[in-house]
């Protein structure tokens, strides 16, 4: 069961609500969103009907949930969630959700400052609004490039700063959730990490957003269950994205499930964002599968790009530069009004 506040809920509302169910026996998990605030309630359901939860002052409605995830189900309203990226008292932030198309650009790893912020300017050119760029890299092979840690997270800030977009950045580990937090607009758990449960409830506990890319095998209902452990910890500002899934398939690295993007919409009312880099692995590939996407309905796109691929550390042959770009770039402008997206860092074609 699920009680969804007013927008105008007050603290002390909340609070209210929270010492009914305890009063009950019961647990309250309160999860903040942009526009909403929604308290999942965990024990009997019989006894919270008792408890009139729906004549409290604040609450808006409340609903009875069949799905196993709750906080993130799309059965609590029928609004599909924005969130915000990088928004604060000098900033109004980056939107990503059901009224616009927001890409998110950057070098797979920041290697060095000129790179990185060659890449940034890049990425700010072809519409991006987000900078996405690894310090913390996880890779299968124990003796590829793992990233510059600390100072690719300082690297990463400097060129978010000099060209004006948020960063997005991996985090790996629980014990650097608040590092790359101080450093970091929003936080992304890579595909290996999607089931690490003490990360998830790690990044939940921060106000900071968070990209949670679908596990290599996981299917959607287990993606959509390690949101939940997210949104359990209080914080609803998530988007998903969907990288590719291992099938038998050997052509590409993993197989694009474009129908989970409809699907995911359906579920739950986080935005949903498609990589097609790391789904293809091959950069001729990353154009038709992001027309794919966009027709498909996501909320954006997240791609790597590199100044000089050839001399990438890492993920070279996936990784975009000038011409790719452009095509990119134009068939953004192109398709997004054709969905109904709005793009703000795409400068309309003349
Ligand atoms: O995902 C991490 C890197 O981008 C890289 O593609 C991973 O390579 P791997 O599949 O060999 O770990
Ligand atoms: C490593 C990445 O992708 P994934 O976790 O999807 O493999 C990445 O986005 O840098």
């Amino acid at each position: 069961m699920v009680v969804i506040m007013t927008s105008d809920a007050t603290e002390a509302q909340i609070d209210d609500v929270i010492s009914r169910v305890h009063r009950a026996g019961g647990e309250a998990f309160v999860s903040r969103g942009l526009h909403r605030t929604i308290i999942g309630l965990l024990g009997d359901v019989d006894e919270f009907r008792s408890l009139n939860l729906r004549r409290m002052a604040g609450v808006a409605d409340v609903i009875r949930i069949s799905t196993p995830y709750k906080l993130v189900s799309r059965d609590q309203g029928p609004e599909r969630s924005t969130v915000v990226v990088g928004r604060d008292a000098t900033r109004a932030g980056v939107p990503i959700g059901p009224d616009h198309f927001t890409l998110l650009a950057g070098p797979c790893a920041v290697e060095s400052l000129d790179q990185t912020l060659e890449s940034a300017e890049m990425a700010k050119a072809a519409g991006a609004t987000l900078l996405r760029g690894g310090a913390f890299r996880p890779q299968t092979l124990p003796y590829a490039f793992h990233g510059l840690g600390k100072s690719g997270l300082r690297i990463l800030a400097e060129a978010g700063a000099a060209t004006g977009l948020p960063v997005v950045t991996e985090v790996t580990e629980v014990s650097d959730v608040a590092l790359v937090a101080e450093h970091a607009d929003m936080l992304q758990i890579g595909a290996r990490n999607m089931q690490n449960f003490g990360l998830l409830n790690a990044v939940g506990a921060t106000r900071k957003p968070v990209l949670l890319k679908r596990g290599i095998q996981a299917t959607i209902e287990e993606w959509l269950m390690a949101a939940e452990y997210v949104a359990q910890r209080g914080n609803l500002d998530i988007v998903l994205c969907e990288r590719g899934i291992r099938t038998f398939e050997s052509a590409t690295p993993a197989t694009l499930d474009i129908s989970s993007v409809p699907t995911v919409q359906r579920l739950s009312h986080l935005p949903v964002l498609v990589d097609p880099t790391h789904a293809s692995g091959r950069r001729d590939l990353v154009l038709p599968l992001s027309r794919a996407a966009i027709a498909a309905g996501a909320d954006g796109l997240l791609v790597d790009i590199h100044p000089d691929p050839e001399s990438a550390l890492c993920d070279g042959p996936q990784a975009l530069a000038g011409p790719e770009i452009r095509e990119l770039a134009a068939a953004i402008r192109r398709m997004a009004p054709l969905v109904d997206r709005q793009t703000p860092g795409v400068t309309p074609s003349p």
